[in-house]
């Protein structure tokens, strides 16, 4: 039975989720790091939200770990290529906080306009300031956001309904996009000249770091309010603390810090300044679609296969997954065949599918290819790493569909190209799931590639299969099954063997003595 860790505070439901997939569930929140790595290895999944940080030796320390599941947007606080790396999938759950999020952007956006919590606080003084807090309205105002994409469009949307102009920068937007959530796309120069307000909305990335530094807000229009619910690091604190104190900016009102929990900061006790403690996604309603959302993905994950939501990998719904996983397992076993004979290093590897394989989604089939071909010299390698370790290797990865439909109703080609040119391998599946392969550099063979086998090139003559059979049953090998395929008579034969003990490399040098064997490799699938 899979077991999940969930390391943050999350609703009740994600735990009763994981149970009633049949995943074992401990919940320990407010774990040191040390303390999470002295338990990571007892886990195939970990669950957190922003507090838990997974890191490279966190993964190191957890071998059987599979999922990390962030109940939540950002996975700043999950190393994804580490994870990548290690063949662990990273899951967030993308929409369950956004409507909350953008709401407490627009709470902090009214917070400013109104000085609210400076108000609050005067009046249970006794004080009754009234004029002390004098305000601006929203409408017709400008909103300048920064990041259009899920959060950033919701609240387009809510400052529509305020009667606000929104106008918004973001290099990926699309100006069909824009028309639809009804912003104008601007740069940011010019979003910072005419924003009376401006949002946050987008990830923390090396382009997105600073974006609001000092010298950006030097070009905001004067009295500008900045409200920030995405990440710490997208403003440089001690520029906006500056243009605070000296009024270029008339409010700031910040979720997110640089350094988090912000226990303290140039910007606290600032006149114009409002904080909360990250609570943009703070709310019953959001916590509850987050706990659900990671926990059913993971539960999936771990006892289906079916991969949703991942940054690393691609998805596959819980419906495609049944169908996939056979193809999954042939793209496997022809990855390793390959991998087991290649001479020398491949620098390409194409991977066709004919007939009904050409209608699947072909990222899974190819990550299974890459993986089997690469867990040859590493074991480690899984359908998640095999693609990025491809990469690192300068791996040149084709996938290629057919629609037409050859001797077989469905088809995977692996074509690898090495110094030595490129040969292929096919195979095909039996029933709809038994994977078989076809052909091997170009001889046709049916064989099922199955635990310990042996492969050997020979010239077609006869009596050559009573000398190989009388060589390993001297061995005491017995073999299993018996493929044979060739060019042509009297031309290369490819023979493949299943055994039932592995052939160690005596008996395989007592093989390639034989007279007429050009090749003999020993396989294991
Ligand atoms: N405060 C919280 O509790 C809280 C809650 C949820 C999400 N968040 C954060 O909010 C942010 C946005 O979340 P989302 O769901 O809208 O993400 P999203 O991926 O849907 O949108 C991000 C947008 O930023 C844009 N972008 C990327 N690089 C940019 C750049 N250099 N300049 C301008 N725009 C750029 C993208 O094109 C995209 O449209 C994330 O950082 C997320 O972690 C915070
Ligand atoms: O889990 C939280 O409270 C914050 C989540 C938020 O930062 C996110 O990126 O989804």
């Amino acid at each position: 039975m899979p077991k999940v860790l969930i390391a943050d505070k999350m609703n009740p439901k994600a735990a009763e989720i994981f149970r009633a997939a049949g995943v074992e569930v401990d919940e320990r929140t407010g774990l040191s790091q040390d303390d999470l790595r002295a338990i990571a290895g007892d886990y195939d999944g970990i669950a957190i939200r922003s507090s838990s940080r997974i890191t490279t030796d966190i993964l190191d320390a957890a071998p059987n770990l599979k999922v990390v599941g962030r109940a939540g947007i950002g996975v700043d606080n999950i190393d994804v290529p580490a994870a990548s790396a290690r063949g662990v999938v990273v899951m967030n759950t993308p929409f369950g906080n956004s409507i909350t999020t953008a709401e407490h952007a627009i709470a902090m956006m009214f917070a400013l306009a109104r000085q609210l919590p400076a108000a609050d606080t005067s009046t249970q003084a006794g004080k009754w300031e009234k004029n002390r807090f004098m305000g601006v309205e929203l409408t017709s105002k400008v909103l300048g956001l920064i990041g259009a994409g899920n959060i950033g469009s919701i609240v387009a949307d809510r400052a529509h309904g305020l009667k606000m102009k929104v106008i918004a920068f973001d290099p990926f937007l699309t100006p069909e996009r824009a028309l639809e959530i009804g912003v104008e796309k601007v740069t940011l120069d010019e979003l910072l000249a005419r924003a009376d307000f401006i949002t946050l909305h987008t990830p923390l990335t090396e382009q997105t770091r600073g974006i609001l530094s000092a010298e950006a807000i030097a070009k905001t229009k004067k009295g500008v309010r900045i409200i920030n619910c995405a990440r710490g690091g997208l403003i440089d604190e001690a520029a906006l603390k500056a243009a605070l104190d000296s009024g270029q900016v008339a409010g700031a009102a910040l979720d997110v810090f640089e350094t988090e929990p912000a226990k303290e900061s140039v910007l606290f006790g600032t006149e114009n300044f409002i904080a909360t403690p990250h609570l943009g996604a703070a709310t019953t309603e959001a916590q509850v679609n987050v706990a659900i959302q990671v926990a059913e993905q993971m539960a999936d994950f771990l006892t289906t296969g079916a991969v949703s939501n991942a940054l690393n990998v691609p998805s596959l719904t819980a419906e495609e997954a049944p169908k996939v996983k056979p193809y999954m397992a042939l793209a496997e076993k022809l990855g390793t065949l390959v991998g087991q004979l290649s001479e020398d290093a491949p620098t390409a590897v194409s991977i066709e599918l004919e007939g009904a394989a050409a209608d699947l989604n072909p990222k899974p089939i190819s990550g299974a290819v890459l993986a089997g071909m690469m867990r040859v010299h590493s074991a480690t390698v899984n359908m998640v790493n095999a693609p990025y370790l491809a990469k690192e290797r300068g791996l040149d990865v084709r996938e290629v569909r057919h629609d037409r439909e050859g001797n077989y109703h469905t088809l995977i080609r692996v074509s690898v190209t090495t110094r030595a040119g490129e040969r292929s391998v096919a195979g095909t599946l039996f029933g709809s799931a038994a994977p078989r392969l076809t052909e091997i550099f170009g001889v046709k063979v049916e064989a099922d590639l199955d635990g310990h086998m042996l492969y050997v090139v020979n010239v077609d003559a006869p009596g050559f299969i009573g000398r190989l059979g009388s060589t390993l049953g001297e061995a005491g090998v017995n073999i299993g099954t018996f493929h044979l395929g060739r060019r042509e008579a009297g031309g290369e034969a490819v023979l493949l063997l299943s055994v039932d003990d592995p052939v160690d490399e005596t008996l395989l040098a007592r093989v390639r003595a034989l007279p007429g064997v050009k090749t003999a490799r020993a396989l294991r699938f």
